[in-house]
């Protein structure tokens, strides 16, 4: 399976190329690699071994590395005539990042750094391609000088030899065996031994380490941290992306498949036409254009802070890094739950391998835990939320996507409740300023009494990690409700487009609205009749959508071979796919299987004659 993904990979990679030489020649944009990712996805449904090194080896050289280091190393790494990975991750360590256990030495005397992996568990783990693709890695490792830790920096560090792709001395490397999904990735593991590099493979844009030894801090050390946020951004747009896949297929499925008649004596209706069906399938299709929508919108701020890191202006780090850290969480968790919805929605035949949901699934589904598992990326929101309801107490000004914060901090109680769209948006976020008000006298009242931030963070964790969800909510649907409500281009769109919109907006306010009506009702007093209107107004936002699910989805413009499903096939032949793909199956090329003779004719031979000794 390996060396098939590999030469797919190498095959997408030059349509990659392709595309970044139509879209944007000589450019960095990812886009293009994305839509060439649709197409990888396709080619390579087991995961694509060269992810890591497109998004993260690349672009830790191009944003961590000197220009000098990059006309070295990364001119030959975007031109893939070298493939690396990201080797942060150890079999001891994921998250806590401070407590990486490789260590990088290093030696004035040769102007040499002396890596080693000094113990089992420091070995790197996960990363994608180690196993047998890579011959190179962005090495992560603790920076000690004359013994002294001086944090976490990053090394360009060749594996393998060019030409024989052998192992280098004091390399151990290799694969880390089957995964529930992605199996065509080779994630490996990386031991190093005593391995020199030159000084200058140490990436060093934003920190130096000079000859003479002497160190020179990054004027923010998070900026170390950036190539893990491009891939959080980039996993919102990939997850709303499966979503919407898996979204297609139960989709067309659900107007090919009849079971069931809703009235007695009529003939059997498509499920769709089932208001429980519909409450499965159209929310996932809303769920897919919202994060879509929202993903982009996160694109853009990464481009424009990437430019200003570049010119040395951190300014924009912190909202990114909140704001990469909420999506990437929330798009991984709905998406995951979300196919497993649709699969369930397809019935027995959505369990098939033919479907391809389950595969969908095992490559949305890791993404909850890659890139910062989601519990502790929420934790590190929440955190953020904290700072800035310190600022809000202060009187200061917040970050752009927390302004609602302070709007919602001056409200003494909730206005009139009269249903509409700006009042449910106004519930879900005033419901999260409610709870990070609530966090934050917890958070705080156990830093009062002695405790460490640290500690407060963790005593206060549930609370930190739900007020965290309704600010990703309330970010997510206010993005949503602007680029229907009020976007520039509104007015460029037909009317019966803008009311397929203005419903799907409906559809996932009402939805949000129950999801964490719970938590609403905390903070906001809403009668049952209100909350039995709202009701009404789903079930009739489900009819209205109805008949727009298959347009909405064909819009996703996903062709056959990407979908790879014989329950979505365009055609809508379900039957016939499902049946010509049971045929293929190995064990159909025979009338009787092996194991007849072999195994069960003895066994009911054994147990036929053990019943006629009993009779005797
Ligand atoms: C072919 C084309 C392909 C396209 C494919 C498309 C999509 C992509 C899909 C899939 C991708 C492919 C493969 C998957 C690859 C997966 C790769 C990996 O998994 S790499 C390893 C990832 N590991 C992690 O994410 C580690 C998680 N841990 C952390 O990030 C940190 O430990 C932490 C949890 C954030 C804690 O940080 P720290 O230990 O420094 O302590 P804190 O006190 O919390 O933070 C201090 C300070 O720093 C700020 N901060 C933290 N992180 C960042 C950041 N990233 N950016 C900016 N600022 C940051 C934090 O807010 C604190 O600030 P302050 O309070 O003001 O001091
Ligand atoms: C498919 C896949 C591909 C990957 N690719 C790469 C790669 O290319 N390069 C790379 O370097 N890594 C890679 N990784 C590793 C990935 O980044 C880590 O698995 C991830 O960061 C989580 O760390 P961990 O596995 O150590 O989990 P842990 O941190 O051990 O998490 C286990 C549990 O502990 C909890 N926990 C941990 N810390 C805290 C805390 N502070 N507060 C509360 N709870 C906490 C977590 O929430 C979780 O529930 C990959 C992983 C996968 C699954």
């Amino acid at each position: 399976m390996a060396s098939m993904s590999v030469k797919h990979a190498i095959a997408a990679a030059k349509k990659l190329r392709s595309l970044q030489e139509r879209f944007n020649p000589g450019g960095s944009d990812i886009y293009p690699a994305l839509m060439g990712d649709e197409a990888i996805t396709a080619l390579i449904p087991s995961g694509n071994p060269l992810s890591v090194h497109i998004l993260m080896f690349t672009r830790a050289l191009r944003e961590q590395g000197t220009d000098e280091q990059y006309e070295k190393f990364g001119r030959r790494a975007d031109n893939n005539e070298i493939i690396g990975t990201f080797a942060q991750t150890e079999l001891g360590h994921g998250t806590y990042l401070r407590g990486l256990e490789a260590r990088a030495d290093y030696d004035r005397g040769t102007e040499e750094f002396v890596l080693n992996t000094p113990k089992l568990s420091s070995y790197k783990w996960w990363p994608g391609g180690l196993g047998q693709t890579c011959n190179y890695c962005i090495f992560v490792a603790q920076l000690y000088i004359d013994n002294e830790a001086k944090g976490m920096a990053m090394f360009v560090v060749q594996i393998r030899d060019e030409e024989t792709h052998m192992p280098l001395p004091g390399v151990h490397v290799g694969e880390i065996g089957k995964k529930m999904g992605l199996n065509g990735v080779n994630n490996g593991f990386l031991g190093l031994k005593d391995y020199r590099v030159p000084r200058l493979n140490m990436l060093m844009r934003h920190q130096q380490v000079l000859p003479d030894g002497r160190f020179v801090k990054s004027p923010v050390s998070q900026v170390s941290y950036f190539p893990m946020v491009f891939v959080r951004c980039m996993v919102a747009r990939q997850n709303s992306n499966y979503l919407a896949q898996a979204a297609t297929i139960a989709t067309r499925y659900s107007v090919i498949r009849r079971q069931s008649p809703i009235e007695e004596g009529q003939p059997e209706p498509k499920i769709l036409e089932h208001l429980t069906q519909q409450m499965k399938v159209i929310p996932e299709i809303v769920t897919a254009v919202v994060y879509r929508l929202a993903a982009a919108n996160l694109q853009n701020m990464y481009n424009e802070t990437a430019e200003a890191v570049y010119r040395k202006d951190f300014s924009r780090l912190p909202e990114l890094h909140a704001l990469a850290c909420i999506l990437k969480v929330a798009t991984s968790y709905d998406s995951t739950y979300g196919i497993e919805r649709l699969r369930q929605a397809c019935g027995g035949h959505g369990y098939l391998t033919a479907g391809n949901l389950g595969n969908i699934f095992a490559m949305a589904a890791p993404a909850c835990t890659y890139e910062g598992e989601n519990s502790v990326l929420y934790l590190q929101v929440g955190k953020i939320l904290m700072k800035n309801w310190s600022q809000v107490l202060a009187g200061r000004e917040l970050m752009p996507s927390m302004a609602y914060i302070s709007e919602c901090s001056k409200m003494t109680s909730f206005p009139q409740w009269t249903g509409s769209w700006e009042c449910l948006l106004k519930a879900i976020q005033y419901a999260c300023v409610g709870s990070i008000r609530l966090a934050f006298q917890s958070y705080n009242a156990r830093v009062q009494s002695a405790q460490s931030q640290t500690a407060a963070v963790n005593y206060s964790g549930l609370e930190l990690t739900k007020a965290a969800e309704l600010h990703g909510r309330s970010y997510v649907a206010g993005n949503f409700y602007q680029q229907i409500v009020n976007s520039p281009n509104k007015h460029q769109r037909s009317p019966q487009f803008q009311k397929v919109l203005e419903n799907m907006l409906e559809l996932h306010l009402i939805q949000i609205f129950f999801r964490h009506l719970g938590d609403i009702l905390r903070f906001i007093r809403i009668t049952e009749d209100e909350i039995s209107a709202l009701q009404r107004r789903l079930e009739e936002v489900l009819k209205e959508l109805r008949p727009d699910a298959v347009a909405i989805t064909d819009a996703f413009d996903f062709n056959d071979k990407i979908l790879s499903s014989a329950l979505g096939c365009y055609d809508g032949n379900v039957y016939e796919r499902l049946f010509e793909a049971a045929l293929k199956h190995p064990l159909n090329r025979k009338s009787v299987p092996d194991f007849f003779e072999a195994h069960l004719k003895p066994f009911m031979k054994e147990n036929a004659d053990n019943a006629k000794k009993s009779k005797l």
